[in-house]
C-alpha cells in the first residue's frame, strides 16, 4: 500500500512548533531523513533507543532498537523500530526494576520501575498503524522513550 499520510503529533512547546511544522506527516521526505539521522546518532552513542526531542525535534517520534552493545551487553537483539505517535494501549500490573541510562543524562544509571509488559499502538515509518506487545527490556526502552515525549527522564522515576 502507498505510504499513508499520518499526521505526527507535535509536542507542546509553541516556541518550537514552527520547526516541527516542517515534519508534519509520514509522507514527508524530511521525516525519513530525521529517522535516519536518529539512527546514526543513537548508534554513535551505543544507544538502544532515542527520542526526537533529544535532537531538538519536538515531535512524537522515537526509535526502539535493543541490541547487545558495550553499554548493555545483555540487551536482546531486534530490528530498530521507528514509532510515530506511540501510544500505550495497556500494560501489566506487574512492574520490574531495572537499570537505565539516558543519552541526555550522560554518565549515570538509575534503578527504574517499569511495566513488565505493554501493548503499544504506533505508526511505522511509512505511516501504517501498528499494534505490538513488548516485554521486559524492550518494553523498558519503549516506556523510557515515550517518557521523553512527555518531558520525563528516567531520573524522575528512580524510587
Ligand atoms: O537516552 C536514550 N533514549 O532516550 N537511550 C537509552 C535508552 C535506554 C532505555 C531504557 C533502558 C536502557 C537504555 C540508552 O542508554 O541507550
Ligand atoms: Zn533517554
Amino acid at each position: 500500500s502507498n505510504s499513508r499520510r499520518l499526521e505526527i503529533l507535535q509536542l507542546g512547546n509553541p516556541r518550537l512548533r514552527d520547526t516541527a511544522q516542517a515534519i508534519a506527516s509520514s509522507s514527508d521526505p524530511a521525516l525519513q531523513a530525521l529517522i535516519d539521522q536518529l539512527l546514526v546518532t543513537m548508534h554513535a552513542s551505543n544507544g538502544v533507543g532515542i527520542a526526537a526531542p533529544q535532537v531538538g525535534q519536538p515531535i512524537c517520534l522515537v526509535i526502539v532498537a535493543s541490541r547487545p552493545n558495550p553499554r548493555y551487553p545483555d540487551a536482546p537483539e531486534m530490528e530498530p523500530v521507528p514509532m510515530l505517535n506511540p501510544r500505550l494501549l495497556s500494560h501489566s500490573d506487574e512492574t520490574v526494576k531495572g537499570w537505565e541510562g539516558c543519552l541526555s543524562v550522560p554518565g549515570i544509571r538509575g534503578l527504574v520501575p517499569r511495566y513488565r509488559e505493554i501493548e503499544v499502538e504506533y505508526g511505522d515509518r511509512h505511516g501504517n498503524l501498528r499494534r505490538q506487545v513488548f516485554t521486559d527490556f524492550v518494553a523498558r526502552i519503549v516506556q523510557h522513550e515515550v517518557d521523553h515525549l512527555n518531558g520525563l527522564v528516567f531520573v524522575d522515576r528512580v524510587e
